[in-house]
């Protein structure tokens, strides 16, 4: 899979318009967009149509985190959107997890098209010193993302979310075929905002993730299409 394949855009916006405006900027440049938060509770389940309509791959990342039963429903439903990737938080532990998959079999029983499910580790925005004085989790950074990967691995998900300073550690405890996917993403010179755990796109896949989640370096660039261009220049030329 090519480089372009594996950037995933995070299309963080307020309204519908304003994604698909981007999106369409993006077109015959940008090959996966991801459906966060903000934009699928402005704009509806129909975002997720209206970009696989457009030929875009699609994650949708609402971070499921709830009892076991909620979770398992939450992936039934988020099955029929026809994604190409969802995602929880290994937080929510193995139990969750597994009820989450079983959820995604049901749900795209029918379709047969089942997404790649994905857990969070620990947020790329997440410092130690939060980690250890605030959420309470002891110990480092790296302890704490293996643990969730190996639990996310045993609960039979596909791969976890993680910043790609981690992507070693997690290729060696759960295997080189477990997929990761990695925001934190900072083209060099480009403003870091409220991320904490970030590499350049280049150094992301020098150390061996399997797909890079960018948005604002992209999203707010006055052309997208050519800050993405340049973004796949400075990996495949760098
Ligand atoms: O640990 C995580 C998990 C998810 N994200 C999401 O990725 C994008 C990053 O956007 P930028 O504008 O490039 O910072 C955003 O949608 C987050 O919700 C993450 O950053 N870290």
């Amino acid at each position: 899979m090519s480089v372009r394949e594996r950037t995933i855009i995070a299309m963080d916006f307020a309204s519908a318009e304003s994604a698909l405006e981007c999106a369409r900027k993006l077109k015959g440049t940008a090959r996966y967009l991801k459906v966060g938060m903000q934009l699928y509770y402005a704009a509806g389940p129909q975002i997720v149509a209206a970009f696989k309509e457009q030929g875009f791959k699609v994650f949708v990342d609402l971070k499921v985190h709830d009892i076991p039963n909620t979770a398992k429903g939450a992936m039934e439903s988020l099955a029929s959107l026809g994604a190409d990737m969802v995602n929880v938080h290994a937080a929510g532990g193995k139990e969750m997890m597994i009820a989450a998959k079983e959820g995604l079999q049901k749900g795209t029983m029918a379709s047969g098209r089942e997404p790649l499910l994905i857990a969070v580790t620990q947020l790329t925005s997440t410092t130690l010193d939060v980690m250890n004085r605030e959420i309470g989790i002891h110990g480092s950074i790296e302890d704490c993302v293996r643990n969730y990967a190996l639990l996310a691995r045993e609960a039979g998900l596909d791969g976890v979310v993680a910043s790609p300073l981690e992507v070693g550690l997690i290729k060696e405890a759960a295997g080189a075929d477990f997929f990761t996917v990695t925001p934190g993403i900072r083209p060099a010179g480009s403003a870091v905002g409220d991320q904490k755990r970030v590499t350049t796109p280049k150094m992301a896949f020098d150390l061996g993730t399997d797909y890079i989640v960018v948005g604002r370096p992209v999203t707010g660039a006055a052309n997208p299409a050519a800050a993405l261009e340049e973004l796949i220049g400075s990996v495949e030329n760098g």
